[in-house]
C-alpha cells in the first residue's frame, strides 16, 4: 500500500468522527459490508465518504482530486462493484476496467478488489495486464476466463486491444477507472489512453452509457482531452486536497548548480553528494536521477568503483528484467542504512519520496528543471 500521503485506520477514523460504513446498508451489497467489516473498514475515509453521499447515483460518473494513500481504491472499487453486481455482463465480458500508471499500483488495486469482494457468493475474477510480464500467459487466461474486473497499464492494455477478440470481451464494459491520472499523463501515456479509449465502446453505444470515473492529484490542462471521452457533461467534481496545505514545492529546498563541462559532472555530482551527506550528519539517502538508462549505468559503476558510497542502480536497461531487481529494491528501501540510488526510472520516485532525505537531477546538457 502506499508510502505516502495520510494513513487512515478505524480508530483514527472514529475518532475524527467518520461516517461508519453501517450507514451504507441498502446501497451497498451486504456481502461488501461484511468484506468491508473483515478488512477492519467500519468508517469511511474523507474521500470514500464524499465519493459514496455526494454521488447522485453509485452509476454517476465523477471527477476525484485526492492523493494518493487517502483510500481512493476502496472509493472507486465500492461504486464500480455495486453497479456490476446490478447487471454483469454476460460471462467473458469485463464489466469494470480500471487504468493505473504502474504496474505496482495495479497490483494494489487488484488485491483491493479481491478482498473487496471475497464474501460475494460467486466472486468476480480479477485479472491484471502490465508491461514486464509474459502477455500469451496472461492474454490466454484473460481469453479464456470470466474477468469481470480487470486493472491494466495503459501499454499493455493497447496490445490487448489490437485483437478484434479481444475487443469484444469489452462490449458489456459498465465502468472505466482512470486512476492517477495524472501520473499517467506525465508517464507519457497520453497516446496510449486515447488510442485504447477509441478502442473501447463509445461512452454512449448500444449496451447504455458506461460509468467513468476519474482520480488524479492534480488536473493538467492536457488531461482534457481524455476526460471529455471519459465524463459525461453533468459529472461530479468532488475534491478532498487541503487548499491551505502549502504545495510539495514549497517545502522542499531546490538550487541548480552549472558545471561548466561535461568532464566535470562526476567530480560535481560526488563533492554535491558528499556536502549533504555531511549536511544531514546521520542516515542519508539520496537519490540521483539521470536522464538516460546508460548514462545511469555508466554513473553507478563510476560511483561503485571510486567511492565507498552503498549505491543501488535502477534503469531500464538493466541485464536482468528491471522489475525483478526493482521489487526487492523497493521494498529494503524503508530500512536501509544511508545510501545513493541512481535511477532513470521516474515513476518510482513517489513510492520512495517518503524516505528520500535528498534528491539530485544531473542533467548535464538540459536546463534545470524544478520538482512541482
Ligand atoms: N475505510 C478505511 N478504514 C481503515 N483503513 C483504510 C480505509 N481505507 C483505506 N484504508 C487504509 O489506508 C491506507 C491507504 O489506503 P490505499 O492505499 O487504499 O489508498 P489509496 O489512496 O488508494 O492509495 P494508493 O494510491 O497507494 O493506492 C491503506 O493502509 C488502507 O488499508
Amino acid at each position: 500500500m502506499s508510502t505516502t500521503g495520510a494513513m487512515y485506520t478505524s480508530e483514527s477514523l472514529k475518532a475524527a468522527n467518520a461516517q461508519p460504513y453501517s450507514s451504507m446498508e441498502g446501497k451497498l451489497d451486504p456481502m461488501l459490508l461484511q468484506a468491508l467489516k473483515d478488512m477492519n473498514f467500519d468508517f469511511m475515509t474523507p474521500v470514500q465518504s464524499k465519493v459514496l453521499s455526494e454521488l447522485p447515483s453509485l452509476k454517476s460518473d465523477c471527477l476525484v482530486q485526492a492523493k494518493t494513500g487517502t483510500g481512493k481504491t476502496t472509493a472507486f472499487l465500492l461504486p464500480a462493484i455495486q453497479n456490476a453486481l446490478t447487471r454483469s455482463p454476460p460471462k467473458g465480458q469485463v464489466a469494470i476496467l480500471v487504468l493505473s500508471p504502474t504496474r505496482e499500483l495495479a497490483l494494489q488495486i487488484a488485491a483491493e478488489a479481491s478482498r473487496l469482494i471475497s464474501k460475494l457468493k460467486r466472486p468476480f475474477e480479477v485479472h491484471t495486464a502490465f508491461g514486464g510480464t509474459a502477455k500469451a500467459t496472461y492474454l490466454n487466461t484473460f481469453t479464456h476466463g470470466d474477468p469481470k474486473i480487470l486493472v491494466a497499464t495503459p501499454g499493455r492494455l493497447n496490445d490487448y486491444l489490437s485483437e478484434e477478440e479481444v475487443r469484444a470481451q469489452f462490449r458489456g464494459m459498465m465502468t472505466l477507472v482512470l486512476d492517477e491520472a495524472d501520473r499517467m499523463l506525465d508517464a507519457g501515456f497520453l497516446p496510449d489512453i486515447l488510442k485504447l479509449l477509441r478502442a473501447l465502446p463509445p461512452k454512449s453505444g448500444r449496451n447504455g452509457q458506461w460509468q467513468g470515473m476519474c482520480f488524479s492529484a492534480t488536473i493538467p490542462p492536457k488531461m482534457q482531452q481524455v476526460l471529455s471521452h471519459v465524463l459525461s457533461q453533468d459529472h461530479v467534481s468532488i475534491s478532498t486536497l487541503d487548499a491551505s496545505e502549502p504545495p510539495t514545492l514549497a517545502k522542499v529546498p531546490q538550487y541548480s548548480v552549472v558545471i561548466p563541462s561535461i568532464v566535470d559532472t562526476f567530480t560535481a555530482l560526488y563533492s554535491l553528494i558528499n556536502e549533504e551527506i555531511q549536511a544531514i550528519k546521520g542516515e542519508s539517502k539520496i537519490i540521483v536521477f539521470g536522464t538516460t538508462a546508460n548514462l545511469v549505468a555508466l554513473y553507478a559503476q563510476v560511483f561503485e568503483r571510486q567511492t565507498n558510497l552503498k549505491v543501488y542502480e535502477l534503469q531500464s536497461r538493466m541485464s536482468q528484467p528491471a522489475g525483478e531487481r526493482k521489487q526487492p529494491m523497493l521494498s529494503e528501501w524503508p530500512t536501509m542504512e544511508s545510501c545513493s540510488l541512481l535511477t532513470s526510472l521516474v515513476e518510482e520516485w513517489i513510492f520512495l519520496m517518503s524516505h528520500l532525505y535528498c534528491r539530485s537531477d544531473f542533467q548535464p546538457t538540459r536546463t534545470p528543471t524544478l520538482i512541482e
